[in-house]
């Protein structure tokens, strides 16, 4: 669906030097697939994503859409193709001077369309994001959750194929992250829309996407199925990536438990807390006492859950491994090996 072959996009810098941003990257998304590009603030990710409707035009390379170049394009071509790549910002981008319904019929208003047609098309689309009732309301009377699906309505007014998403989850909380990622999945299967996630967070991938490419430095550093990525990272960015899930989900009783082992430990080096995923067969026990044999640590679970990600069940525990960094690092490497996902969750303070 979108073929993005050798793209490479060099800017000048105020100095007058050349920065590499985008280096010789190259990307099959297939249709109806939900996409996703991860990476750190400033690996390339808008750059390359502003691409696939040529918002920017990379310095090199080929972007095909559908079938067509978009880089061998006239102004007047790439106007009518870009009508079918919707896209949706992380600062949702409304006019806080129309009504919910007028920022969603806005695309369709400058297309020349009629009032009749707005409405049939506007309606509709209110109702599938769930605003139908705030169809009247400002954006400033809207939650940031609800300002996002007018986003998303605004996005499929033209019917696009595509749909571009650049951190539209990333100013809002964590519930609300879910609710809209819900809803993405939901059109996704609905319209059979091919999506393309651009995101800093490893959570909302887990969440909603079935591959992902891992961007570090204007280059793909890995990138495969979200359970393969997630179960063996290869790449430092991408360990880096999955061991930074925030902490802030759990409850305070199991922080407690955290904070009161590192005092009677001596250290944050001596316990760690850790959320295990199996995906699939129960093998949970086996990997936990032969971890406990093998690097003769304590391992406490403290929470389990039954999770899915992308249709597969996963069962997750929280664990608390109290042992030194060195073991702690070689028992991780252990674990991960055994096909287990590891995310260390990095802010208990
Ligand atoms: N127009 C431009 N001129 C010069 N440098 C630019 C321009 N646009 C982006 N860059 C640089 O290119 C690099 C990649 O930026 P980009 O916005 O694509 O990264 P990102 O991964 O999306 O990060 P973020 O999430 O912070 O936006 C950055 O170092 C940025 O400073």
């Amino acid at each position: 669906m979108i073929q993005l072959e050798h793209i490479s996009q060099t800017y000048l810098t105020p100095e007058g030097k050349r920065f590499d941003a985008l280096k010789d990257v190259s990307i099959h998304i297939r249709p109806g697939e939900i996409f996703g590009i991860i990476g750190r603030s400033g690996a390339g990710k808008s750059t390359l994503v502003r691409c696939i409707n040529l918002l920017n035009r990379p310095t090199s390379g080929r972007v095909v859409v559908d079938g067509a170049d978009l880089t061998a394009m006239s102004e007047e071509e790439l106007r009518r193709t870009r009508r079918g790549i919707g896209m949706i910002f992380q600062h949702f981008n409304l006019l806080s001077s129309r009504t919910v319904y007028e920022n969603v019929a806005l695309p369709l208003e400058l297309a020349g369309v009629g009032k009749a047609e707005i409405r049939a098309k506007v309606e509709p689309l209110l109702k599938l994001v769930g605003l139908d009732e705030h169809a009247h309301k400002y954006p400033p009377q809207l939650s940031g959750g609800q300002k996002q699906r007018v986003g998303i309505a605004r996005a499929l007014t033209n019917d696009p194929k595509v749909l571009l998403s650049d951190e539209a989850t990333s100013a809002l909380d964590p519930e609300t992250t879910t609710a809209t990622l819900q809803l993405l999945k939901r059109i996704n299967a609905k319209l059979g829309l091919t999506i393309v996630m651009i995101t800093h967070e490893m959570n909302v991938v887990k969440q909603i996407c079935d591959r992902v490419v891992v961007m570090n430095k204007g280059e793909i550093v890995e990138h495969g199925t979200v359970i393969d990525v997630f179960a063996k990272p290869q790449s430092d960015t991408t360990k880096a990536l999955i061991g930074n899930v925030q902490a802030r989900d759990l409850p305070e009783s199991i922080i407690e438990r955290v904070r009161a082992a590192r005092e009677r430990r001596g250290g944050r080096d001596e316990a760690h807390l850790l959320r295990l995923s199996f995906i699939g067969g129960d093998v949970t026990r086996p990997v936990i006492s032969e971890c406990s044999r093998r690097f003769g640590v304590d391992i406490n679970i403290l929470r389990g859950t039954v999770d899915d990600l992308r249709g597969q069940t996963v069962g997750t525990l929280t664990v608390l491994v109290e042992g030194s960094r060195e073991v702690y690092e070689q028992l991780v490497d252990f674990v991960r090996s055994c096909g287990v996902i590891v995310e260390e969750l990095s802010d208990v303070d």
